[in-house]
């Protein structure tokens, strides 16, 4: 039975769409089941029409492009009178995270087989110009397939409403963990989110082998401090990541890691290296290695929403709220707004006082990586 605090946005779509059940609440939003009315079962998310700002409109957009196995597939947007939806593939097998907490670590065949999968997910996505920029074991869902032996791995969460590195800082320590060196110290957005992506699957990979995390997170509090932050990138820069006794990974395994954690992204390994390294390539069905030829020249089927539609839709959804929802969107396209309702006072200031702590460090090496990637060349 449905509860009376539990929104149920689908009733209003006139049978379009049916609750099932509730899946979960993000930071930004809550996802439930829902059936459409020729029986599928889709995942949708829900975010305040209010929450919409040019970061959720980009990631939308992102997500709207991409048509692959390894990526949550985008089905369509819509709107409640107080939600924005997004329907997409319903993955059945939760998260890799839940998936990796349960077997402690993954044998690395297991880790391998989910690697590959992540890698090639990646790959489409950045040739379609697309850098995830949150890549980690609880944004990777999994799909159970009849006949497989393990799940299918699905890339999902483009970043929604969260775009922002340092937004991500605030509102989830853990993602820090995933978060390329680079990123934390950069100021002005002028990191490349691709490079910063296999950084984020080095990091997963480290996470499947060891059952750790390479770089242990602040502890502790909701806005990590910036001191705290500056012990872990101090330990990114200097390349010393814990290998837990006991815990046996073959010499070709290790060096992928290793090359995936390189601080500089300029040395990082990139993506077409990862898919000729020998870690990668073992037990890899041949036709993976070419598979995204062919995903990036399919068209989109008929009826797939077009960006000007999207962006459309959208933009009537900022202009209008709850009380006048009901205008046609050809009546409500005027100019965005100037303010797109994001705060990034608390983000700079924790960035600044980072930077700082990391100029008054004493740690030659630490303030070099610093003046390379901060894009303040005046701090030495
Ligand atoms: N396509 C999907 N299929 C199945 N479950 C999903 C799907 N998308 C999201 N979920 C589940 O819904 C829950 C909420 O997801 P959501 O993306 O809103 O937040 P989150 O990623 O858990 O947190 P945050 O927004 O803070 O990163 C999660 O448990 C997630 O696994």
């Amino acid at each position: 039975m449905q509860s009376a605090i539990e929104p149920n946005p689908l009733a209003e779509t006139n049978g379009r769409y049916e609750k099932v059940q509730n899946l979960g609440q993000g930071s930004f939003g809550f996802v439930q089941l829902g059936r459409s009315n020729n029986s599928e079962l889709y995942a949708i998310k829900f975010l305040k029409r209010g929450a919409i700002n040019k970061y959720v409109e980009a990631e939308i957009l992102n997500h709207s492009k991409l048509r692959h196995p390894h990526v949550i597939q985008f089905k369509e947007v819509f709107l409640t009178s107080e939600y924005i939806c997004i329907s997409m593939e319903y993955a059945t097998g939760g998260s890799l995270f839940h998936y990796v907490q349960k077997q402690g670590r993954l044998k690395e065949a297991v880790a391998r087989w989910f690697f590959q999968q992540l890698i090639i997910g990646a790959d489409y996505c950045h040739k379609r110009g697309v850098a995830n920029r949150d890549i980690k074991l609880e944004n990777t869902l999994l799909q159970v397939v009849k006949g497989l032996p393990l799940p299918l791995l699905k890339i999902c969460d483009f970043g929604y409403s969260k775009a922002d590195t340092m937004s991500v800082a605030k509102s989830k320590v853990g993602t820090l963990t995933y978060m390329a060196p680079e990123v934390l110290v950069n100021r002005d957005g002028k990191y490349d989110g691709k490079v910063a992506d296999i950084w984020s699957c080095g990091v997963m990979l480290y996470v499947m082998l060891y059952g750790r995390y390479p770089f242990d997170s602040p502890p502790g509090a909701n806005v990590p401090k910036a001191a705290e932050i500056l012990q872990m990138l101090d330990k990114m820069v200097g390349m010393r990541y814990t290998i837990p006794e006991g815990v046996e990974v073959s010499p070709e395994g290790r060096d992928l890691l290793q090359r995936m954690l390189l601080p500089d992204p300029a040395s990082r390994i990139q993506l077409e290296q990862i898919m000729v390294h020998p870690w990668f390539t073992t037990n890899l069905p041949p036709e993976a290695a070419t598979m995204n030829d062919s995903y990036l020249r399919a068209p989109f089927p008929p009826g797939h929403q077009q960006p000007d539609e999207i962006r459309q839709l959208l933009e009537g959804a900022k202009q209008h709220t709850a009380a006048n929802a009901s205008v046609p969107m050809a009546n409500v396209m005027t100019a965005p707004p100037e303010d797109d309702g994001y705060d990034a006072s608390i983000e700079n200031a924790i960035r600044e006082d980072l930077l700082t702590h990391g100029k008054s460090s004493g740690n030659m090496q630490l303030q070099h990586f610093i003046n390379a990637h901060s894009g303040n060349m005046q701090i030495s």
